[in-house]
């Protein structure tokens, strides 16, 4: 299973599950979507302070997928605001996990969408046509690869591999 939509079990339930053969991210990434629990396969990019691939894949299906940005952290620009969001809510994506900041928080913060990212600044990233896409990426304290699966909800994020995900209910 590649797309559509995975049953948005809680993370701490994960981890009961599967212990530390699941992966977890490390605190440090909130939520500034009007979605708090999300879940679905996932699609990466790996971009520095330029949101060209961002931009482009959100204006895409998102077969209830979520995007992981692995933005390497910069706190500097924003890699996704209202109006990028907004068109990853009209093409059906599931949510959006940026390491790395976002902007137009209030408008964020009604969207259908589940947003989790380091913090918010005014100053947009300058787009020049860089970044990677279905490269394995990272988030604070796991390794992501393209077709992993990604839960996400209150207590934080938690990835499983495509065999780890078949199994659940
Ligand atoms: O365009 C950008 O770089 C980010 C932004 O402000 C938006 O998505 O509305």
């Amino acid at each position: 299973m590649t797309t559509g939509k995975v049953p948005p079990v809680a993370t701490c339930d994960l981890f009961d599950t599967f212990k530390d053969a699941a992966r977890f991210v490390l605190p440090g990434l909130r939520d500034f979507g009007a979605v708090t629990r999300f879940a679905g396969p996932v699609v990466t990019v790996k971009c520095f302070e330029d949101n060209s691939r961002v931009k482009e894949l959100l204006a895409t299906p998102g077969q209830g997928r979520v995007l992981v940005v692995d933005g390497a952290g910069s706190l500097r620009c924003a890699l996704m605001g209202d109006m990028i969001a907004a068109s990853a809510v009209k093409n059906g994506w599931a949510g959006v996990v940026i390491w790395g900041c976002v902007r137009d928080v209030g408008e964020l913060a009604t969207l259908n969408l589940g947003i989790k990212a380091l913090g918010s600044i005014p100053r947009a990233s300058t787009r020049r046509d860089q970044g990677l896409v279905d490269v394995p990426v990272e988030l604070p304290g796991a390794m992501v690869k393209p077709g992993d699966f990604l839960f996400a909800d209150e207590d934080g994020i938690v990835l499983l591999t495509p065999e780890q995900a078949a199994g659940l209910k």
